[in-house]
């Protein structure tokens, strides 16, 4: 019984209101707790003599069979309450068992007998660089892109810092498995895959117990949450609960690409029911089996999430809204920016790496964002979002006054080129974009008409750049830019393929989702990637860093900017406005910089001195997964 002499972890919470008087008593006298008790952040850690506790059990406790009855769970008669106690001891068994510590074949000998691991694994022992090839390994094992997902999540619910250097060290390769496109599959499949919560849910039975329930998350100190309600997942439409996938993946890449403690993140996702059919009739759906709650109600609910977060956790907590629809997405980007430290992805984040990129491809194609014509197919969060992005720089950078810079930019929508004769009927969004103009119906007839020098796909609608499309772009421009921005990538506008061969070559292409390269007359084109992911997870780390509790426009533009200046000249010589994901990480921390730098300049930021290499600061308060020596 050696092993029961060791460190144990009781949550506060736990203990003073989901355990019954009588059943605390019994275990404090029992387990006869020792008093050296100190406290790190919400934990109590507490030195317990466990070896005494068992002599000295009250006989009722112990079982015939000799089997210990802690819990009086298999003495208690049906009529006696039972509490679900649990204890998390920070080694042997439960160690292996726990993600945050877990290092699997790689504790060393020593650690083995401190921590009571002998038997408990095989004897070799391993360093964690070969556990991530023998991991790496097995992941190229499956064919099927959701197995390889499963593979991913399994690893990061068993070893949480093996899934942060595996993601880390091969992110070109692993992004699109923990990321989109794939995570799009696993939100569709969420409900028959689902093993474990991996973030909370709240939904309409939760109204009133909001503050509870973000209290019953294992960890307080969270200073980002990625929230959805399922609304419109990626490009694929209403998945409701299931929709818990995107703020998964996204935060995961807070950590991996950002730098942000996988600990101090969150993901929500808000059930108000879900007007998906075939999911309300899927015998597997997880979440709520209504259709969707809409108006005032709706409203409460998001309302209680937003002032629970903020009482629970701050000012200075993140908020990230992810995926939410349209109609939703607008108003609360509006209501909750001027009370709380929001940013939405869709909006901003695609806003901001789309600004970016093209800032690159200036040096490709030459001239000012000023000298150029945008055309949109969308007019959604993603396209009016980069299309006032757009606009914006060119007042802040050339002075074009705003109203000129937006003339430059035309959208479509579902009904065709938004002129100013629709505007009565346009949503508020899409007003700023109803310029003077014959109405146009295809998206073919506007390309000919406007005449862009750049297309922008953000339908949410796969295949509507059509060869037509395409050729009409190729016969204007020398070097049509094209970017097919709609995720995942059965959604999107256009494939790689598609836009080099329709243009001979000519076309300077990205697309939300990852496409390979492509070879053309001989020659490999290289896709860039127009992801929101170069943005956020930077972005955060720069407003959490400099404790910051507004997002600005400028905040967006020092972003883009930063992102556009990592883009090389040897990136360009290959066709790419953006740089690899290889140096997310290097690029990330640039980023941030010039994030904290701007909320510095506006006097936003609440940590102060301000630090000298904001550069520096950035990369030093970046999480690294390797293990520490446990004592
Ligand atoms: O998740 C992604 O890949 C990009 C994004 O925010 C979206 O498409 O909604
Ligand atoms: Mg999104």
């Amino acid at each position: 019984m050696a092993s029961l002499n060791r460190c144990i972890f009781l949550n506060k919470t736990h203990i003073s209101s989901s355990c019954s008087p009588l059943s605390l008593k019994r275990h404090s006298e029992s387990l006869k707790l020792s008093s050296v008790i100190s406290e790190r952040n919400d934990r109590v850690l507490m030195e317990s003599s466990l070896k005494d506790s068992v002599l000295e059990l009250d006989p009722v406790s112990a079982v015939n069979d000799g089997v210990l009855d802690f819990y009086g769970e298999v003495m208690a008669m049906e009529d006696q309450g039972v509490t679900p106690w649990t204890v998390s001891v920070a080694s042997g068994y439960n160690l292996l068992r726990n993600p945050h510590h877990n290092k699997g074949l790689a504790f060393t000998d020593k650690e083995r007998d401190t921590h009571y691991l002998r038997g408990l694994l095989p004897p070799t022992v391993i360093s964690q660089d070969l556990q991530v090839k023998k991991l790496l390994y097995r992941i190229r094992q499956y064919q099927v892109p959701l197995q390889k997902y499963m593979a991913m999540m399994d690893l990061q619910e068993s070893n949480e810092k093996l899934f942060y250097k595996l993601l880390i060290e091969h992110v070109e390769e692993l992004l699109p498995v923990v990321y989109t496109p794939t995570v799009g599959e696993a939100c569709q499949k969420y409900g028959s895959i689902f093993r474990r919560p991996q973030g909370l849910y709240i939904s309409l039975r939760e109204k009133g117990k909001i503050l509870e329930v973000l209290r019953n998350w294992p960890e307080m100190g969270i200073q980002v949450i990625v929230v959805t309600d399922g609304e419109r997942i990626l490009g694929l439409g209403d998945l409701g609960c299931q929709g818990m996938g995107i703020p998964v993946g996204k935060l995961s890449l807070y950590s991996a690409l950002g730098g942000v403690r996988p600990s101090a993140c969150l993901p929500v996702t808000i059930d108000v029911g879900t007007n998906n059919d075939k999911l309300l009739n899927d015998e597997f759906y997880i979440g709520l089996r209504q259709k969707r709650a809409t108006g005032q109600e709706y409203k409460e609910l998001v309302h209680e999430f937003m002032a629970a977060v903020k009482q629970n956790y701050g000012e200075k907590i993140l908020i990230q809204f992810e995926d939410f629809a349209n109609h939703n997405a607008f108003d609360l980007l509006e209501k909750y920016g001027k009370t709380h430290l929001v940013f939405n992805d869709d909006i901003q984040g695609t806003a901001s790496v789309v600004l970016a990129g093209l800032i690159a491809a200036l040096k490709l194609v030459g001239g000012t964002l000023a000298d150029h014509k945008f055309l949109f197919l969308g007019a959604g969060e993603a396209g009016t979002g980069i299309a006032e992005l757009i606009a914006l720089e060119m007042f802040k950078k050339m002075n074009t006054p705003l109203e000129d810079a937006r003339k430059k930019i035309w959208l479509v929508d579902s009904k065709g080129l938004i002129v100013s004769s629709r505007k009565e009927s346009l949503q508020h969004f899409k007003k700023p974009w109803a310029h003077e103009h014959e109405p146009i119906q295809d998206l073919v007839d506007a390309v000919k008409d406007i005449k862009p020098t750049v297309l922008i796909g953000t339908s949410g609608v796969g295949r509507t750049f059509t060869k037509d499309v395409v050729e009409a772009m190729a016969a204007i421009n020398k070097k049509p830019i094209i970017l097919a921005l709609s995720n995942p990538t059965s959604q999107s506008e256009c494939t790689a393929e598609e836009a080099y061969t329709w243009t001979e070559g000519r076309a300077i292409f990205a697309s939300g989702s990852p496409f390979d390269p492509v070879e053309y007359n001989g020659n490999v084109f290289v896709p860039g990637q127009a992801n929101n992911a170069y943005i956020f997870p930077g972005f955060g780390l720069g407003l959490i860093m400099s404790g910051t509790i507004r997002v600005r426009d400028d905040m967006l533009l020092a972003a883009s900017e930063a992102l556009a200046a990592q883009v090389t000249q040897e990136n360009l010589d290959k066709g790419l406005i953006f740089p690899p994901f290889t140096n997310i990480r290097k690029i990330s921390a640039n980023i941030a910089a010039k994030v904290a730098a701007k909320a510095y300049e506006l006097g936003l930021a609440g940590r102060l001195p301000q630090p000298k290499d904001l550069v520096k600061h950035a990369e030093s308060c970046m999480y690294t997964p390797s293990y520490p020596n446990y004592r």
